[in-house]
């Protein structure tokens, strides 16, 4: 594995918990056939840091079980296919990443997918609260501003939501926003590090300059300009791919990094640090996308915005409105169906 993160992992695993640590982790991908869960699945199984990797979708998933197995490293690849199997993909599973659902074609915004992807997550996270109500549940199926509420409201139904543990996977836009950041500013992006906060989608999407680590000093057109870029970087690779799809192999290297964080802070390393869509009390929006310290139950504190310069008051004073629209669409759908 090539990626700073990643390798980093490869190295912890191998050395930094010989002792009283959690030794099995299990981790499902659900919708591991599609473009970003095979990427992904490729991914994890790379990781010494996973036991299982359980790979589960309504399609092909024989096939790529049998592929990734291949692959000469210790974790066992398991396929299930079809709803039939899908509890016994999920059961005791320690992390559950969800790339299920349709991807965006040109002319489309995310929450054009809402009709067919709000029902799958829905299900899959009531399948999630069944078998692996103690698991840590990543979701990329977008829109995540509203799946993320969907899926947090059909474990509260099920009597098993822990907030702590339901996160809307915004890796993307961390990656992103460093990519652009290094190459704007001369920095390897490895060396990058961005906060971006709110949601993911559009308006809240919040890039925190400011917050930049190293710092960065762009005159302010130059700020605006890497800020919409960031944004609408989706919709950038979306028109790209003219058809083909939505942005895969930049979401699995993201969904990796995620998932392996979250593993990391499960075996008890300390002081692991993602952006991801939470329930939050933060600001007036219900979920918001932070900063979070990992802990072995999922967050363990939200770092919460720390001080926003007045752009970024500005691009918070846009993105509430929009975000509390989009979690009462989620909520709303699970309150009716
Ligand atoms: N959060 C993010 O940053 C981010 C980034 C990129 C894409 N996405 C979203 O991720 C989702 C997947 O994108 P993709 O490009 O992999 O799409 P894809 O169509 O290539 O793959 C989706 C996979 O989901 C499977 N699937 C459909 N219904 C399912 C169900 N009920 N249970 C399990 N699997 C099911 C399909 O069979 C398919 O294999 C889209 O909603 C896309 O918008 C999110
Ligand atoms: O843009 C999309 O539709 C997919 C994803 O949310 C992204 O940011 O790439």
């Amino acid at each position: 594995m090539f990626s700073r993160v990643l390798r980093t992992a490869a190295h912890q695993g191998a050395k930094s918990f010989s002792t009283s640590q959690q030794n099995n982790v299990k981790v499902a991908v659900c919708g591991a056939s599609g473009g970003i869960g095979q990427p992904l699945s490729l991914l994890l199984k790379q990781s010494p840091l996973i036991t299982e990797l359980s790979l589960y979708d309504i399609v092909h998933t024989p096939g790529v079980a049998a592929d990734l197995s291949h692959i000469d490293t210790a974790s066992k690849v398991v396929g299930y296919n079809g709803p039939e199997n899908l509890e016994k993909a999920l059961k005791d599973a320690d992390v559950v990443i969800i790339p299920a659902g349709v991807p965006r074609k040109p002319g489309m915004t995310r929450d054009d997918l809402f009709n067919t992807n709000a029902s799958i997550v829905r299900d899959l996270a009531i399948a999630c609260g069944k078998a692996c109500p103690k698991a840590l549940v990543g979701i990329i199926s977008n829109p995540v501003n509203s799946t993320v509420p969907i899926a947090s409201e059909a474990l509260a139904k099920l009597g098993v939501l822990d907030p702590k543990r339901i996160f809307g996977v915004s890796t993307l836009d961390v990656v992103r926003a460093n990519a652009f950041i290094g190459e704007a500013a001369g920095v390897d992006p490895a060396k990058v590090n961005l906060p971006v906060i709110g949601g993911h989608s559009g308006v809240t999407i919040m890039p925190l300059l400011s917050q930049c680590k190293p710092a960065v000093n762009f005159p302010a057109d130059k700020v605006k300009a890497l800020t919409e870029r960031i944004q609408e970087a989706g919709t950038e690779v979306v028109k790209a791919k003219a058809g083909a799809g939505s942005a895969t192999l930049s979401m699995a290297y993201a969904g990796a990094r995620f998932a392996i964080s979250l593993i990391r802070a499960i075996k008890g390393e300390q002081n692991v640090v993602e952006c991801a869509y939470v329930r939050s009390d933060v600001t007036e929006a219900k979920y918001f996308s932070t900063p979070l310290l990992l802990g072995k139950n999922g967050i363990e504190k939200n770092l919460g915005i720390g001080s926003l310069n007045a752009f970024e008051q500005e691009l918070l004073a846009k993105a509430i409105p929009e975000l509390k629209k989009n979690i009462q669409t989620g909520e709303d759908f699970i309150n009716k169906n």
